[in-house]
């Protein structure tokens, strides 16, 4: 049956067009790899698709969560005024894990984005912008997307922060996990992404490969080859469940 035209082509199976946006190149063709498939390039205004097939266009979106926010909401708004939105936006890449709960290689996926240090700094400690009657610091992706996601892949499923600052210190990891005592890992890109896909009504999920602890500063033990390729390993899991979810799934 055909669903949807786009540009041309048809999409024949049901499922949502899916917008995966990395923080680098690297990530962005570590999940290309999971199809195995060329990708063809789509250039927009200010970032360059890399279109896979009918269904998936993948944008590194840039490093931390201002920039991606901006890449992925343009990527949304020509989608949406090209008459092809988006059904879901999944944020993808490496990430530190917090010891000993995401280990080295291992996947997470968010049941929590959080924006771990959006807020003031008080005399009191700190506080979210929400405490400050601002905005939000938390997205819920769908449940039934983060199961089926951890079922398909082994991840595990908990809460990930979105920094500005990479984490340097124990100290430091030990507050942000004092503050999220559900989180399993850190990167600077979910909350962003989230908060573009949120602006167009579209659900969202974060997927993340562990390449480093979460701590004290030690780039030469950054596990990036090994955290890229358990990236490409669990989009390719990955891929049927997203080609899978219902509408119905998605009212949740
Ligand atoms: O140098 C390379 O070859 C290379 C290949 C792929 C990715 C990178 C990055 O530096 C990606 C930066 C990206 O990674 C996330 N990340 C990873 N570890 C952490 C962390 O401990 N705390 C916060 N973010 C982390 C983050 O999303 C960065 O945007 C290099």
């Amino acid at each position: 049956m055909v669903l949807q035209a786009h540009e041309g082509r048809l999409i024949t199976a049901p499922g949502p067009r899916v917008l995966v946006a990395t923080a680098v190149p690297a990530e962005r063709d570590a999940v290309a790899r999971a199809f195995g498939t060329q990708a063809h390039e789509v250039p927009l205004p200010g970032v360059t698709l890399h279109r896979v097939g009918d269904r998936y266009d993948l944008v590194a979106a840039g490093v931390g969560p201002a920039l991606a926010a901006a890449s992925t909401a343009t990527a949304l708004t020509a989608a949406a005024l090209r008459g092809t939105p988006y059904g879901l936006v999944v944020s993808a890449g490496i990430a530190g894990g917090f010891p000993p709960d995401a280990p080295l290689g291992s996947l997470v996926v968010a049941d929590t984005v959080t924006a771990a240090d959006l807020g003031a700094e008080t005399p009191d400690g700190f506080l979210p912008v929400t405490e400050l009657g601002f905005g939000t610091v938390h997205h819920r992706p769908p449940e039934s997307l983060v199961r089926e996601a951890s079922a398909a892949t082994g991840a595990r499923v908990g809460t990930v922060l979105t920094v500005s600052t990479v984490t340097g210190s124990a100290e430091r990891a030990a507050e942000l996990r004092a503050r999220h005592p559900r989180a399993l890992a850190e990167a600077m890109e979910g909350f962003g992404v989230a908060e573009a896909a949120a602006a167009h009504g579209t659900p969202v999920l974060e997927l993340r490969a562990v390449s480093n602890p979460v701590g004290p500063r030690d780039r030469a033990a950054w596990r990036i080859a090994d955290a890229l390729a358990a990236l490409t390993e669990g989009f390719g899991k990955l891929a049927p469940v997203l080609e899978s979810w219902t509408s119905h799934d998605r009212a949740e």
